[in-house]
């Protein structure tokens, strides 16, 4: 992959970059901004160059329209909160690649940043239609001379702004991009064992899948978060009202089924804390996993699951950790992604936590980035990754 220092002289060019802003955003407050502080170093040294940075990045789903909810504004201030020591101007677009853009990268002078907005404001981003995601990375190409990209969050999506846009300008990989894949190749290329990898969080959908390949890499996989509940259900169990993927009952089964044949553990929580609604104050209770009532959902492991995962995170010389083990943004059910969190921070070994979600509870929980060896800035990304497929955001950047 090239990287910025192959671009040349960067002076008074125009720097697209895509970046992984996706920050947890609650009423316009910003709840953990590790991913806008890891985008800093790339927008830093560019911005130092004298190019004219131009910054595109997404935030959550607003599946293609505006929606106020998903304004990149708030990001776009943070930065210059950040980037304002170093003596950085940010400005930021009204819109994604329309008459607001093209005059606000008009008007950037060298040594600047311009953040435009969500991306995914455009419903051509996410188009499976080859030729409209095109036509929108043409429309982001105008706006600059070479393309960064440094989105690590992101490179597992094949869209507009992360893959084809790449096709049409000169482009390198920044240098969150290069660092994330360093670790990561640690973890692929003959990890330590036991390897332990750690799986919850809420996008169960997108998530299930990596597991079948986990299955021949790690040697015990832990299921936590808005997941086990799938894999519960699949055993018969009931569940009540927790996230559940019906159509994917089989699949689970059959996960279950190969790990066996493999002779790799499938550890599931014995315990769930329950409560009758996703409420922060709504009593909770614990209860066996094999026992759940109908009538309330699961939103965290329970005491002992806690203890037992973390005494096999604890005991690993290799470990992985990807999606919350509850709701962990509420007190009551923050208990299980707390142990996780603590036993990673034992190991004797290599300990990663990927995801942005995921980063944002250890920082909230009160745990240092350095407690653990390495923060990922991709979830879906770095699970991709150790899952050994290919990402296209990556894959595009080693194509001249
Ligand atoms: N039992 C549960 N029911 C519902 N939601 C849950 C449950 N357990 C965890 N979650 C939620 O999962 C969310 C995080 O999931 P996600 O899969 O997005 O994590 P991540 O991988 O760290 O982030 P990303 O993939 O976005 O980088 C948290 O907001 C948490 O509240
Ligand atoms: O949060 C993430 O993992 C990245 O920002 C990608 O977001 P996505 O899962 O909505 O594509």
């Amino acid at each position: 992959m090239k990287t910025i220092e192959d671009l040349g002289d960067l002076a008074g060019r125009r720097v697209l970059v895509r970046s992984d802003l996706n920050v947890p955003i609650k009423d316009a407050v910003i709840g953990d901004d590790g991913r806008i502080r890891a985008s800093l170093p790339t927008l830093i040294k560019l911005a130092k160059a004298g190019a004219k940075v131009i910054v595109t990045a997404h935030l959550g789903r607003p599946k293609g329209e505006p929606k106020p909810e998903f304004t990149l504004a708030p990001v776009a201030e943070r930065l210059g909160e950040l980037l304002q020591p170093e003596g950085i101007t940010v400005h930021f677009a009204g819109d994604v690649t329309g008459e607001a853009a093209q005059t606000a990268v008009q008007d950037l002078d060298e040594g600047e940043v311009l953040l435009l907005e969500n991306v995914r404001y455009d419903a051509r981003e996410e188009s499976k239609d080859e030729a409209q995601r095109e036509a929108l990375a043409e429309e982001l190409a105008a706006l600059a001379d070479v393309f960064v990209s440094d989105g690590f969050g992101v490179v597992h999506r094949k869209q507009a702004s992360v893959y084809d846009v790449a096709r049409k300008l000169p482009h390198a990989a920044g240098g969150l991009v290069l660092a994330e894949v360093d670790v990561l190749k640690k973890l692929t290329e003959d990890p330590a064992r036991p390897y332990v990898v750690v799986l919850g969080g809420a996008k169960v959908s997108d998530k299930l899948a990596v597991i079948d390949n986990l299955i021949a890499k790690a040697d015990k996989l832990l299921i936590g978060g808005g997941m086990v509940f799938t894999f519960l259900k699949a055993q018969g169990h009931e569940v009540g009202k927790s996230l559940l993927e019906d159509d994917q009952l089989d699949t689970v089964k059959g996960y279950l089924e190969t790990a066996k044949a493999k002779g790799v553990e499938i550890v599931l929580p014995t315990d769930i804390v329950i409560a009758p609604e996703f409420k922060a104050d709504s009593p909770a209770t614990v209860v066996a996993a094999d026992a759940m009532p109908a009538d309330q959902l699961g939103l965290d492991i329970g005491p002992e699951s806690g203890k037992a995962f973390a005494a096999e995170v604890a005991g690993a010389k290799t470990v992985f950790w990807n999606g919350p083990m509850g709701v962990f943004e509420m007190e009551a059910f923050a208990g299980g992604t707390k142990a996780v969190a603590q036993a990673l921070t034992e190991v004797d070994g290599l300990s990663v936590v990927g995801g942005g979600d995921s980063a944002a509870a250890v920082r909230q929980l009160g745990f240092a980035d350095d407690a653990f060896g390495h923060i990922s800035t991709g979830g879906g990304a770095s699970l991709e990754y150790l899952e050994g497929k290919e990402l296209p955001g990556l894959a595009v950047l080693e194509e001249d």
